[in-house]
């Protein structure tokens, strides 16, 4: 299979200077002639690659670093270090073959003129990326069909709904036909019908054309529907990797149980949380036990004997799976300090 991308421990930090505060004098004074840094990873040792045809999600808490990846892989920022081929080529080096390779589309950014309708916007990409004449009118009616935008092809952009821009967005990104496709949460404020209409659309460009599409989202339903590959990143490091279907597959053996706060105090659960596989979480009311449905019997017997009986028993959605992946990788440390002279 072709190979699309290779990242092999990305890693890109930013160095703060130590703050002095709560130190003796005497420590303050000598802290000050050395220049201690802390060396603050945005990203560390990321490692994913990509063949053609195929789609990965990249997953993460707000600032957990995904959209510094992505400003990575696309070449708008540069690696700290890490060996990086994206299209058989460095992206930092922004070269032309690179950028007809890729498109990118950030959710929240419009790439679009705002002022005018949006057909000079897709002409000016055309003569920009200089395609050739039929195959942009190939490419385009194909888009406008399939995204549903043939009839804001003569609205002022500044005139659009946002899902009408979004779709524009992407539809602009991929009229060069690139082979790999960035999609920073594309679905962002973009109602149901436009979301379905982006997530189908992904689905039949990888089957049809083979488009490549590194994407990330904060919504579970295009990752469940759009990704065959998933990465989650916490605090700058791919915690799991795993394929959409397994995680789906490893999830479907668990259920969760949802134990009402009231007075009781979360101590109380210690002795079933031996069990590596039970995962806990506490939310403002309640707490959340995901365990194996082997155990499910067990669990249960253990609740009743400590009197704990307003709880709910809960088949597992995606959503919840990734909300307990993010639970499980959030303790990963990213600070190192370091003396620089
Ligand atoms: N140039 C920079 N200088 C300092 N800090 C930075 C810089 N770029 C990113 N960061 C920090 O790195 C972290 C990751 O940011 P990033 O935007 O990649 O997160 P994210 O996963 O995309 O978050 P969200 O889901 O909220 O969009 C954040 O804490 C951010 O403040």
């Amino acid at each position: 299979m072709e190979n699309l991308l290779i990242a092999n421990k990305i890693n890109k930090y930013i160095l703060e200077k130590k703050s002095y505060e709560n130190r003796n004098i005497f420590k303050k004074i000598k802290l000050y002639f050395k220049k201690n840094y802390i060396k603050k990873y945005i990203l560390k040792n990321c490692t994913l690659q990509l063949n053609k045809g195929e789609s990965i999600a990249i997953l993460g808490r707000n600032g957990a670093g995904k959209s510094t990846l992505i400003k990575i892989l696309t070449g708008i920022t540069i690696p700290s270090s890490g060996d990086l081929i994206v299209c058989q080529s460095k992206p930092h080096l922004r070269e032309s073959h690179f950028l007809k390779n890729i498109g990118v589309v950030f959710g929240h950014k419009n790439s679009l003129v705002w002022d005018l309708p949006l057909i000079d916007s897709l002409i000016l990409h055309k003569i920009i990326y200089n395609i050739d004449e039929a195959q942009y009118y190939k490419k385009l009616n194909y888009l406008l069909d399939i995204l549903n935008l043939s009839e804001c092809m003569e609205s002022k952009v500044k005139f659009m709904s946002l899902g009408q821009r979004v779709k524009s967005n992407i539809l602009m990104n991929l009229l060069h036909s690139p082979a790999l496709v960035f999609l920073d949460e594309p679905t962002i404020g973009v109602d149901i019908e436009s979301k379905n209409q982006i997530r189908e659309f992904i689905n039949y460009e990888k089957q049809h054309n083979k488009t490549s599409f590194i994407m990330t989202s904060h919504d579970s339903t295009d990752i469940e529907n759009c990704s065959d590959y998933i990465h989650v990143l916490s605090n700058g490091e791919i915690a799991f990797s795993e394929k959409t279907f397994e995680t789906k597959n490893t999830y479907k053996n668990k259920t969760q149980i949802i134990v009402k706060k009231l007075n009781i105090n979360k101590e109380i659960f210690n002795p079933i949380l031996k069990n590596n596989d039970i995962i806990f979480k506490e939310t403002i009311n309640s707490y959340k036990l995901t365990i194996p449905k082997e155990n499910e019997r067990e669990t249960l017997n253990f609740l009743l004997a400590n009197n704990i009986v307003s709880f709910e028993i809960k088949a597992m959605t995606f959503e919840d799976i990734i909300a307990d992946m993010f639970n499980i990788a959030a303790n990963f440390n990213n600070e190192e300090e370091f003396e620089y002279e």
